[in-house]
């Protein structure tokens, strides 16, 4: 256990039982959610969430394409509630199917999302810790979560079973779909399992690493997010920890557009920059080129990743080692451990309440209400 020991920390240290035990009861739910006919109906598919949730769609949305060959589309809530064209809802048979994630349930924007959809002759699936909730009373299928109470603290545990469950939903619909043999299909769920014993292992030397970078960075006035296809879900998901933890203001951005955009940022010696790259990510030479002008440019530099420094051509950074994988689709699964450590031990070292105590200014978000709260309209 680490020296700034707390609730978003201690949740990072139960994942690998979290993994064993929501293993075991996500599995035959994703199994059976859905009949074999729903799931030879799907000819598109639509995953929608709010903050977390939205981020574990994208963890999860190259899964949905390389093991079903289903377009897979990620659409935020208030994007699929208020904007997305109608004639592309309800075609050929309830499609698309939409996948809408959220463990409380409660948020008003994902509720107002499935209600149009359903309105508009989609399927639903929703996944869901709370089956009377809006969202749950407007889904037409509902994947239940049940995650064990925990010491509360920004999202961790929920996120990891959010993405276990797509995961495991994905690998379902490939194995129907016969895009692959039922061992196959076992593979990629021992490639998930596997993965308890390995970030088990790691975890004694990445608190120690995540506990050095928090005491070097705690007072830098921001940090910046970078990573491609699904890193970039687990560099979205660091940003979201920072400011939900810590309260500084942090970025999100891909590989590319780095260069594009953040790369201009000024007092760049102050700016924490953490690059997710995993060794197989198609985007791997430009992650290296990225790490290579951010130490140009003196940036504080992190990189979680399953390889090391060289393979990022030895260039001088802290590297986070995370597991790696026989299936790269499943290292979302936990790539996001190192970045939850870090920002829960930033929250510790500066006394920063979570999401600011809801106090103050912020008492108006008191139990969720600035997002429950609000109209819905479904056109
Ligand atoms: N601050 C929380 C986030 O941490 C959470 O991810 C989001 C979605 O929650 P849910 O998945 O329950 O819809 O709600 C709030 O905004």
């Amino acid at each position: 256990m680490s020296k700034y020991s707390n609730p978003m920390s201690r949740q990072v240290e139960s994942l690998p039982e979290l993994i064993r035990s929501q293993y075991e009861d996500l599995e035959p739910k994703a199994r059976t959610v859905l009949s074999f006919q729903e799931i030879f109906n799907i000819q598109r598919i639509v995953l929608t969430g709010c903050g977390d949730s939205y981020a574990a769609a994208m963890a999860t949305k190259h899964a949905f394409e390389m093991l079903t060959g289903i377009p897979t589309e990620v659409v935020t809530a208030l994007e699929l509630g208020r904007f997305y064209c109608k004639k592309h809802l309800g075609i050929d048979c309830r499609n698309p199917l939409v996948i809408a994630v959220s463990n409380s349930g409660t948020g008003a924007r994902v509720a107002e999302a499935v209600e149009r959809a359903r309105k508009h002759g989609c399927f639903v699936l929703g996944v869901t810790g709370n089956p009377e909730s809006l969202l749950g009373v407007n889904s037409d299928k509902i994947l239940k979560l049940d995650i064990p109470s925990f010491e509360s603290a920004p999202g961790t545990r929920s996120y990891m079973v959010s993405v276990l469950s797509l995961l495991l939903l994905a690998i379902r619909f490939g194995e129907v779909r016969l895009k692959y043999t039922m061992d196959q299909a076992m593979a990629y769920r021992e490639d998930i399992k596997r993965q308890a014993d390995a970030l088990e292992s790691l975890l004694p030397g990445m608190e120690d690493t995540c506990a050095s970078v928090a005491e070097q960075w705690k007072d830098f006035p921001c940090y910046d997010f970078i990573g491609a296809g699904f890193d970039y879900a687990t560099a979205w998901f660091g940003q979201a920890k920072i400011l939900e933890a810590t309260g500084k203001f942090a970025m999100h951005i891909n590989t590319e557009e780095w260069f594009h955009l953040n790369f201009f940022a000024r007092d760049a010696r102050e700016m924490g920059t953490v690059v997710v790259a995993n060794t197989t990510n198609p985007a791997h030479s430009r992650s290296r080129e990225l790490v290579k002008y951010a130490n140009v440019l003196h940036r504080p530099l992190v990189v979680i990743t399953d390889g090391d420094k060289e393979d990022f051509g030895g260039e001088e950074a802290v590297y986070i080692k995370v597991p790696k994988t026989e299936y790269p689709i499943t290292m979302p699964l936990t790539h996001f451990a190192p970045v939850c450590l870090i920002a829960s031990y930033i929250s510790e070292l500066i006394g920063e309440k979570y999401g600011r105590g809801c106090e103050g200014d912020w008492s108006f978000a008191q139990g969720g209400a600035g997002v429950t709260n609000s109209e819905i309209i479904v056109d």
